[in-house]
């Protein structure tokens, strides 16, 4: 095996300029799911993943997901699927990734525009989506294409399933999978699910991710009066809905991440002495957190603590408030109607509808001790699963060794505190092996302003993800 290696690590470093126009052709495409407007463009990077697929040879299909619910004329964009071998000797890996990036613009706060590609002196490549997913989506298919231009066969079947609305809770996914994954379906015939989608808790140290938190996210509208109003004319004299909403999103949580919400925290699994233990030997200080946030903001001072919020704990964020003010200057508006937004993310064992249940009533309760005449309403505008799984089986173990291979460490064994909501469907709809393996580093501010992915991660990242394939074989074997 090594010598095959590499001979395919050779080429990607050979082809790694291509690959980096590859990941600049696909961060121009403003992919942002979350925007109706912009709809046409995450369809268009369907276009291109689907022209990339096939000029590598592989069987690709563009599969319509039909109308968004809840919008008008409104279609999600399609799911990518592909398959690229198809031979009976081979065990067969189904990948996953997401070609939809999260919103932003240079009045962000961007340091350059967040949809061309800019790469600076120590080689981070800024741009929407370099980290999340478009890097690692394309760091496959840089995989498939070094493997083929080195002359080096793939030692598994590959199939494919890209979406364009994970940052949108996957909208129409969960039953696109468990119908694929039936006889007959596409899925069919997947022996493990592999998903890099994830960051190393470091810079340096790759790690093999078991768990994820899920995320439930929910809008909250508070309304009055009939039009925006004059605050001269008419403050003081009328009920203001933006103070009735800060007053209520200020009761949901304390300074400190405590969520105030009752029944909350009462659903979590409490944490035994094993696993109090796995935190040792994780390689991550409080530096790591502080480089990673670019301040000393931290609720707590120590690792153990800190990992525990992020992974094994439920977090309740604000996020934003839609029809306000928000330009520089000095508007005197009162607004007629805002929506704040927020989410939770939730761990083992909290049940997704009870959580709902209990955020319902809690905004009730909170909002009638105001004693506004405004009216609220709260709704939950989409869910994802939490998921946590054994890093044990064969798929682990071949990752493990593809890490040392290329990077000559063993990796960290971890949680995420995001979101991938599809994981456990994945899971539960094939019955196989589901494994994290990202590529993306501690500081690639996924989400966030100047989203990056490092040179480095995204050539070694394409080393690791190519190696694993063939560790995957070989543990296949014994499996
Ligand atoms: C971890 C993954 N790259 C990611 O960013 N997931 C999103 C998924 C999501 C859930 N609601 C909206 N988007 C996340 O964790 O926020
Ligand atoms: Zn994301
Ligand atoms: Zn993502």
């Amino acid at each position: 095996m090594a010598p095959q290696l590499d001979g395919y690590f050779k080429q990607v470093d050979k082809l790694s300029e291509s690959f980096i126009e590859r990941l600049r052709k696909a961060v121009a495409i403003p992919s942002v799911s979350a925007d109706d407007k912009r709809r046409p463009d995450v369809v268009k990077m369907s276009e291109f993943l689907v022209s990339e697929l096939e000029a590598l040879g592989a069987h690709v299909e563009s599969r319509p997901l039909g109308l968004q619910p809840g919008k008008k004329d409104l279609h999600l964009p399609p799911v990518v699927v592909a398959r690229y071998g198809d031979s009976p000797e081979k065990r067969t890996l189904l990948l996953y990734g997401h070609y939809d990036v999260q919103p932003a613009g240079k009045s962000d706060g961007w340091a350059t525009d967040p949809f061309t590609l800019t790469v600076d002196e120590k080689g981070r490549m800024y741009g929407r989506g370099s980290t999340d997913d478009k890097g690692p989506v394309l760091g496959w298919l840089n995989a498939i294409q070094a493997h083929k231009e080195a002359g080096v066969e793939i030692p598994v079947n590959l199939l494919m399933c890209f979406e364009g609305m994970e940052e949108y809770g996957s909208e129409g996914l969960d039953d696109f999978i468990e119908k694929e994954a039936k006889p007959g379906g596409f899925f069919e015939k997947a022996d493990a699910v592999c998903i890099s989608d994830n960051y190393w808790l470091g810079t340096k140290k790759p790690c093999l991710t078991y768990g994820l938190r899920g995320c439930n996210y929910y809008s909250v509208s508070i309304s009055g009066p009939g039009q925006d109003l004059h605050s001269g004319l008419f403050g003081g004299s009328v009920q203001e809905p933006m103070t009735d909403l800060v007053r209520v999103l200020g009761t949901l949580v304390d300074t400190n991440g405590k969520i105030k919400i009752p029944g909350i925290n009462e659903m979590v699994v409490p944490v035994t002495e094993d696993e109090k233990s796995l935190y040792a030997d994780i390689s991550y200080t409080m530096d790591n957190l502080y480089e990673s946030i670019g301040s000393k903001t931290g609720v707590y001072s120590d690792k153990e603590n800190t990992l525990m919020a992020r992974w094994r704990y439920p977090s309740l964020s604000v996020h934003g408030i839609e029809g306000v003010f928000s330009d520089p200057g000095a508007k005197t508006v009162i607004p007629a109607k805002v929506i704040g937004k927020f989410s939770i993310r939730t761990v083992p064992d909290m049940k997704s509808d009870q959580v709902d249940q209990l955020v319902f009533k809690y905004m009730k309760d909170e909002f009638a001790k105001l004693g506004s005449k405004n009216t609220i309403s709260v709704e939950l505008m989409h869910a994802g699963n939490w998921w946590v799984t054994s890093p044990k089986d064969w798929s682990f173990t071949a990752a493990g060794r593809a890490v040392e291979k290329v990077f000559g460490v063993k990796p960290d064994l971890t949680r995420e505190g995001g979101s991938i909501p599809v994981t456990l469907t994945f899971q539960k709809a094939t019955g196989k092996s589901v494994l994290l393996l990202p590529i993306g580093s501690s500081t690639d501010a996924a989400h966030s302003i100047n989203e990056k992915l490092d040179r480095w991660n995204y050539i070694e990242g394409t080393k690791l993800l190519g190696a694993y394939l063939h560790y995957l074989a070989e543990e296949g074997m014994k499996a």
